[in-house]
């Protein structure tokens, strides 16, 4: 409903203004930098915009514009001049009231699920106060809005269904996917994820339930990162689904057919990417979320040399996990190359981990990654990966097919190998038991213990058994978030592993730099620059990663760190380079305090 013309009137001080005020130009030109459409960057805050640039005859449908929306923040002046007299209450609240009343309603909510939904209908009716909130209650809010959460509202999608979010494209829509597009109301798009749901956190094929995904992750872009709301837009492909529960659910919301695959697969993800460059250029990020292992690897393979594209099971959970580990070893001492790492999970998550450490090993210690490799041992749901398994291994596994007998469990792996890291990345719960806890812990004075496995219900053990179990030794990190644990009389605060450390700063530092590939050493950046956030005085706590709630400073430093990298590698079209790229990266990012209307 929004005139092109309010581009021009919102930008407010302009690209003067924003100059001035050292920050990324208006517009999203071929050079790069975020556009600003709707003038929602902080540089811009105290200037009057005009909300809309039509004539109308009521504010009506401006209370129910979620962008330009203030509900009852409006000031009396607004009311007059946007014919909203008599729509609202006569009381007038600050964002700050509106949000501590509603931080408030949704503390009244006990089921978790409910305080998902209560949030989704506030993005729905007011999005800067929805990113307020998150932004200023971010460790309260992420598992509700994300993990662990999420998860569920994706097995509910079909019953919880009231508007639909982000765009839908399925097999039906062949041959038309370039108009779809264009249906979209945004028009300069600069992220995009996208999943086809066949693997949902460690939920297993959701179909196209699977939307909360790549709408959760968005939403994290923006509160976390500050990419603009207006130009994140979430997509599930809808190829059917082979869960037979959900084919039987009457409410379930996707095509009720079995999944397509291979040519007639492959067709329908060129035709999108194809189409996605076609609209919104070469400079879109396209990231990958949630995708079955066989195709997660065949399309990064495909894209990652035509286009700006990354997949975050593989490429940003490595990523997260390399700075736990860096930071890890800055408490327990070694270096990484002195490590012996275990993997129980070869998918996706594991080998991306596996492939990450292994080039920063040969990175630091200038060995092969051939020889890096062997330091590290995968164990798949038939048992270690040894080298007399290699012709039916899964290409993807091949590289860590090491010389070694075979062994069946994962508890006489970790007695055979003698990792100091156990990782778990299989998508199965409860599968870090005593006996492979005690295990570590008798091998080890400070085992390393990542339990990445999501949601809560597929942890491979919970904080408190990590723990326990090892009397206190663990360094304990999960991909969902634990509770502190007490443990005689000691108090251990573990880590979240999770990619949302990491996405939203990476995307932050693509776009700003006007990047057109991703590749493995703007990855190391983002480690390092996280690792080098983490607070030394918690890791006496056992505590391995910052705080979420310093999240948007993290993002800016691990943004700053991935443009630097752009730049050194010449893949960065935003000319010329900012000089101080943490600076301009805060500049960049979306604020969401209200604007004054006009
Ligand atoms: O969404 C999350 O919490 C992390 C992730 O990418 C996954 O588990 O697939
Ligand atoms: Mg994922």
């Amino acid at each position: 409903a929004l005139p092109e013309s309010t581009a021009d009137m919102g930008g407010g001080g302009g690209p003067a203004a924003a100059a001035a005020a050292g920050c990324c130009n208006g517009k999203a030109g071929p050079g790069g930098g975020t556009g600003d459409v709707y003038g929602e960057d902080r540089a811009t805050e105290d200037q009057l915009i005009t909300p809309w640039a039509v004539s109308v005859a009521s504010g009506y449908n401006l209370l129910r514009d979620p962008r330009h929306n203030k509900g009852s923040a409006f000031s009396e002046k607004e009311r007059d001049a946007h014919y909203l007299r008599g729509l609202l209450p006569p009381a007038i609240l600050s964002q700050e009231l509106q949000e501590k009343r509603i931080m408030h309603t949704l503390r009244q909510y006990k089921v978790p699920l409910q305080r998902y939904m209560a949030l989704m209908d506030l993005q729905e009716r007011n999005e800067k106060l929805f990113y307020k909130l998150l932004i200023d209650n971010v460790e309260e809010l992420l598992p509700v809005v994300y993990t662990p959460t999420v998860g569920e509202a994706c097995q509910k999608y079909g019953s919880i269904f009231r508007r639909p979010q982000g765009l839908f494209i399925s097999l039906k829509d062949k041959g038309k996917i370039l108009e779809i597009l264009k249906n979209w109301p945004e028009r300069n798009i600069q992220v995009i994820v996208v999943t086809d749901g066949e693997r949902i956190l460690g939920l297993g094929d959701l179909g196209c339930q699977g939307m909360g995904i790549p709408v959760g992750k968005l939403s994290l872009y923006t509160a976390l990162g500050g990419l603009r709301p207006s130009a994140c837009l979430p997509i599930t492909i809808d190829v059917g689904t082979n869960n037979e529960e959900l084919l039987k659910d009457e409410f379930y919301i996707g095509l009720r057919q079995k999944r397509a695959t291979g040519q007639e697969y492959a067709e329908l993800l060129d035709e999108f990417m194809n189409a996605v460059k076609q609209n919104y250029g070469e400079k879109v990020l396209v990231q990958f979320e949630d995708f079955g292992n066989h195709n997660a690897f065949e399309l990064l393979t495909k894209y990652r040399h035509t286009h700006l594209a990354f997949n975050d099971d593989i490429q940003g959970t490595a990523s997260v996990v390399l700075a736990g580990l860096i930071s890890a070893l800055r408490a327990v001492g070694g270096k990484l190359a002195e490590q012996k790492f275990l993997f129980l999970g070869a998918g996706e998550a594991g080998t991306g981990i596996a492939e990450l450490i292994a080039l920063e090993m040969s990175k630091q210690t200038k060995a092969p990654v051939e020889e890096t490799r062997k330091k590290i041992w995968l164990v798949d749901s038939k048992g270690l990966i040894v080298r007399s398994r290699l012709e039916s291994l899964q290409h993807f596994k091949k590289p860590w097919a090491h010389e070694h007998e075979p062994v069946k469990t994962l508890l006489d792996s970790v007695k055979a190998i003698k990792p100091t890291v156990l990782i778990g990345s299989s998508g199965v719960g409860k599968t870090f038991t005593k006996e492979v806890l005690e295990a570590m812990a008798s091998l080890n004075e400070k085992p390393i213990i990542l339990a990445l496995s999501n949601p809560t219900s597929q942890s491979e053990c919970t904080a408190e058994e990590a723990y326990t179990w090892t009397k206190g030794k663990a360094i304990f990190a999960s991909g969902s978030p634990f509770d502190p644990v007490n443990y005689n009389g000691k108090t251990y605060v573990p880590g979240q592993a999770n990619n949302a450390y990491i996405f939203p700063g990476l995307g932050l530092g693509l776009i700003i730099s006007g990047a057109i590939r991703v590749n493995d050493g703007m990855l190391l950046a983002a480690s390092e620059a996280l690792a080098s956030q983490a607070i030394p005085g918690n890791f006496e706590k056992g505590l391995i990663y910052p705080p979420f709630s310093n999240i948007r400073k993290i993002s800016a430093h691990i943004a700053a760190s991935v443009a630097a990298k752009a730049y050194e590698l010449g893949l960065a079209s935003h000319l010329p380079r900012p000089k101080d790229l943490v600076k301009y990266a805060e500049s960049c990012m979306y604020s969401p305090v209200y604007r004054n209307y006009r």
